[in-house]
This record gives C-alpha cells, structure tokens and sequence, in this order.
C-alpha cells in the first residue's frame, strides 16, 4: 500500500507554471526527503496536498484511493500535518493550550468550564508515547525554537497524523538541538508515520531518509533511494549541472589590519545580551557562534540600533563612540542581513526592483528624474549573480520562493555598498549552489576590504567560512579564537562547559 501518491500535478500562477506533472508515492513508515533549488516548487507542492492552494491539474491518493482535498481540515482530517518554518503558535499560550488551537477544548457538562486538567493530561500522556521532554506549563514565547518544533510536533500528532510534512525543520536549530529531532523523528517512523522532509541541508537529507525525490523548475525529475544517490549526483538532478566546488578558506594574518568596528562591554535594556565585546577589521569574516537563546540575533541587532543599549559602546572606525541608530548605521556604512526576512527586510507587496533599490535610490536620481535605465541595469546584474528565480525584476518580491526572497535580501544590502556586513543566518533556506556563491561574495567583500560578521546556527558553516570564531553563551562574549585547525567539538565544548558552570 502507498499512503500518498499525486498523478500528474499541476499549479499555475497566473503565466506562470509553477507546478507540471509532479508523479511520486509516499511509503508507509518513510522518511521520504524532497529537494529542489530555490523555487523549484515545494513549497507549491506541500501548499496542494495540504488544501492550502486548489488542485489546477492532477489527482491525489491516500492509502490507493483517490481523495480530494479543498482545505487545510481536509487534509487533517486524512491525517496529513504540516510544520512550517514560520511556527503556527500562539506566543501567550501555554504549551498545552497551543496542543488544542483549532480543536475543542475539553469542557465540563452544564457549566461548559473548561477541563484544563484534562487538557494537560491528554499532553502528558501524548509526551510520554513520542519520549518528548518538555514542560507544557511554558508559554510557547517563552520555548526555545526546539522545543517549540517539539510543541508542534506534539500537535500534529494530537490529530493522528500518518503524514508529518517538516519544513526546514532544523532551519533555527543548532547540532544539538537537531540531534533531539533526529531522534524523534526515528521514534516516529518506528511507530508508523511517514516523514516528508523538506531540507537544502545535504548531510541531514543522507542521515535520515529511506528515498529522495528532487524537483527542478517545477518538474519531477526523480526518486532515488539513499543508498543509490551522492552529493554530486543529487546536485546534478537539482541542476542538471556539475556541483559546485565549495569555497575554501584562504588563511588570513590580521594584524595591523584596520579596525572597522569595536563592540564593548554590551548591554542590551531587555536583558537578552549582557556583557559582549569583538572588533571587526577590515578583510576578515568573524564568526559568532552559540547556542540558541546565547543572543547572536539580538547583539547585531543591538550594534546596528534596533534594540536599546544599556552599558558598553559601538565605535566606528575612528573609535569614537556612537550611539546605533538604523539611519546612522546605514550611512556609516553598516548594513543588517536579518535573520526574519519576511518581516524586517523586504515589503511583501513590492516588487523585486523596488525592493532593491529603495534604500539606495537617490544614487539612480537626478534633481528631476529617476535614471530607470541604469537602476534596471543594476538590479539585472545582480538577480544574475545571485541567479534570482522571477518572472522578472518586476515580480511582487511576496511571489517568490523563501530562498529567492533571500536572495534579493541579500542583494539589497550589496547594493548600498556597505563597509560593515552584520550576517545574520545568511544562507538559511538557501539551496546549495547560492550557499556557495554567497559564501563567494562575502569572502569577496572581506579581501576588497569590508569586515563581515557572520551568525550561523550551522556550526560547520561558521567553521568553513570565518577568519576568527566569537562564541557566545546566555549573553556574553566568552571566548574569541583563530580560526586555524579549530574543530566543532573544541567550540561545542566552550558552549557546554559554560552552559554546567551556569555562567
Ligand atoms: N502565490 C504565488 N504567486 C505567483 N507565483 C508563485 C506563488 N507562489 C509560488 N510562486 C512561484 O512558484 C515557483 C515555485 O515556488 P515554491 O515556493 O514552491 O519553491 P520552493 O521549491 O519551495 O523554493 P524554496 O526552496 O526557495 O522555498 C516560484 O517560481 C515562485 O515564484
């Protein structure tokens, strides 16, 4: 028996095909990988047999009988859940309130109370089957971004899910965070359910699933089982190209270079960093590295103006103290790559040029016109180099795919011509080839004389492309390091030892 298989799917957007004679089977018990280049239609995908966009072509079966599926409860009903990277979870709710969003709470006879206690029990009982340790009395703000996987996870198991639909699950998380999926996730598939899991991260894609389908320009292109598929031979179906060669990293001496930017003694009025110092000098890509909830989002955020300092200073190059504002940061030449893109970095309903351009438009104007020709010039040359996925730069940039939307992110910021490049999870999302290439651009920049700083949860990321190493814990800076034969475990160990000296 097959639990789901599509026939010959089909979406289009308006001109556009999204979608074409998408053909492919989902086993009972599988972990079932789904791969593609940015805007190679998985999303699209998973948003059909989900019931959140209607079926344009094709028909689907669940268990070998044809189905239909109008809308998200359909598909619940089948028992096919979905977990996205955006987390579907109310923030002031506790975690057992978020296990019962969209059922009916547990309620007592006449007075139609309702049975909390119930509701908790249902979520113990539920936490002791799959072996998940976490406190439901947390709010989900108040969760780690694991533990707010697991409370999702725990949901769609509430509705008797056969189906678990993961996407980017480890997106947010670090190693050892997703080492606690992984091993749900083995938990799950011993007691039945099928994993469809869609990643750009190869190593997890090799460790975890059974087979892998690749989609490329809205086309199926092939299922392999994991014992028959390479990194190279999976690029080359995503690509139809040869792999790229992974950038190395030329080891750099730093002395004497040019401090652009000095960060000391931090302090944030939320708390979230307490004590943190690094410089930035020019042709060097320093890393940060921590563990989640260590503040790496929120100390670039701080040194670029978005969150309000209490104790410690930001100088420039001339290490004379500034106070960061996003205006100033921008004009002294600072530019924030945030990890929310879809909220802090782009306007959903602009287009890609627009979107580009905007924050540098005075440079495209005359006292009496915009100059469009040069302006469309530009943003051609860099949706070619970044190889943008679009109809074309006059795309709403809310149409695109997650890692295309990066993409022109990231393209932004080149275009204002920064000094100081403050990298938060640059590449997330992003499929292999634009990882390479940004990890290019930003090595690029450094040697022409930029200073890059880069927060990935991806600790090999980290390793592969900085000069020097800062790693953070609960706030604080606790030890900075060359980056010269550093291995994984020596960071990790600072991270954990730190973390049992409750420091
Ligand atoms: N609502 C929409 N309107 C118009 N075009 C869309 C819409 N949603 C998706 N598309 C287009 O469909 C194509 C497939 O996008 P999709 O989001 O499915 O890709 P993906 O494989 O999930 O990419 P990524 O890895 O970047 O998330 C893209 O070219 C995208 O621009």
């Amino acid at each position: 028996m097959e639990l789901l298989r599509t026939e010959r799917l089909g979406k289009q957007f308006g001109q556009h095909k999204a979608l074409s004679d998408i053909t492919f089977e989902i086993r009972p018990g599988e972990v079932h990988a789904l791969v593609g280049e940015n805007g190679a239609g998985k999303s699209t995908f998973i948003k059909m047999v989900t019931g959140v966009y209607s079926i344009d072509e094709g028909k689907l079966f669940w268990e070998d009988k044809p189905v239909v599926i109008q809308t998200p409860q359909d598909a619940v009903n089948l028992g096919i859940s979905v977990i996205h990277q955006d987390r579907q979870l109310i923030p002031s709710f506790k975690g057992y309130e978020n296990l019962f969003l969209g059922k009916a709470y547990p309620a007592n006879g006449l007075s139609r109370s309702v049975k909390w206690s119930q509701m908790k029990e249902t979520g113990e009982t539920l936490k002791k089957r799959l072996g998940i340790d976490l406190d439901l009395n947390k709010t989900a703000q108040e969760m780690s971004p694991p533990e707010k996987t697991m409370l999702e996870i725990l949901r769609a198991m509430m509705q008797d899910c056969k189906l678990l639909i993961l996407d980017e699950p480890t997106a947010s998380l670090t190693d050892r965070e997703a080492e606690l999926l992984f091993e749900l996730i083995g938990r799950l598939i011993k007691q039945g359910t099928s994993i469809l899991y869609v990643s750009h991260r190869m190593e997890e894609i090799f460790r975890l699933s059974h087979r892998i389908t690749v989609f490329r320009n809205g086309r199926y292109i092939g299922t392999v089982a994991k014992e028959e598929a390479t990194h190279e031979s999976l690029v080359q179906m995503m690509t139809d190209q040869d792999a790229p060669e992974r950038t190395s990293r030329p080891v750099k001496k730093m002395d004497g270079a040019n401090k652009l930017l000095s960060v000391s003694g931090l302090a944030t009025a939320d708390g979230k960093v307490k004590q943190a110092s690094f410089d930035v000098h020019a042709g060097e890509v320093l890393g940060i590295f921590g563990l989640a909830g260590a503040g790496r989002t929120e100390l670039l955020e701080a040194v670029y103006g978005l969150r309000k300092i209490v104790a410690g200073t930001v100088a420039g190059a001339n290490n004379e103290a500034v106070r960061p504002a996003p205006k100033t940061s921008l004009q002294r030449g600072i530019v924030l790559i945030p990890e929310d893109r879809r909220s802090h970095a782009m306007i959903g309903s602009m287009t890609i040029r627009e979107n580009m351009t905007l924050p540098v438009i005075k440079r495209f104007a005359t006292w009496l016109k915009i100059k469009h020709r040069q302006e469309k010039q530009t943003v051609k040359q860099y949706m070619e180099s970044l190889q943008v996925k679009a109809t074309g730069m006059e795309q709403e940039i809310g149409q695109l795919s997650g890692g295309n939307q990066q993409k022109v992110v990231f393209a932004k910021a080149l275009l204002s011509d920064p000094k100081v490049f403050l990298c938060d999870e640059p590449t997330q999302a992003v499929d292999v080839m634009t990882r390479e290439e940004i990890h290019r651009l930003l090595q690029r920049k450094a040697s022409e004389g930029c200073g890059v700083v880069f927060v990935s949860s991806d600790l090999q990321e980290v390793l592969d492309i900085a000069d020097r190493i800062v790693v953070m814990h609960e706030g604080k800076t606790i030890a900075e390091l060359p980056n010269v034969g550093v291995t994984p475990e020596q960071v990790l160990q600072i991270c954990y030892r730190h973390g049992e000296k409750g420091a």
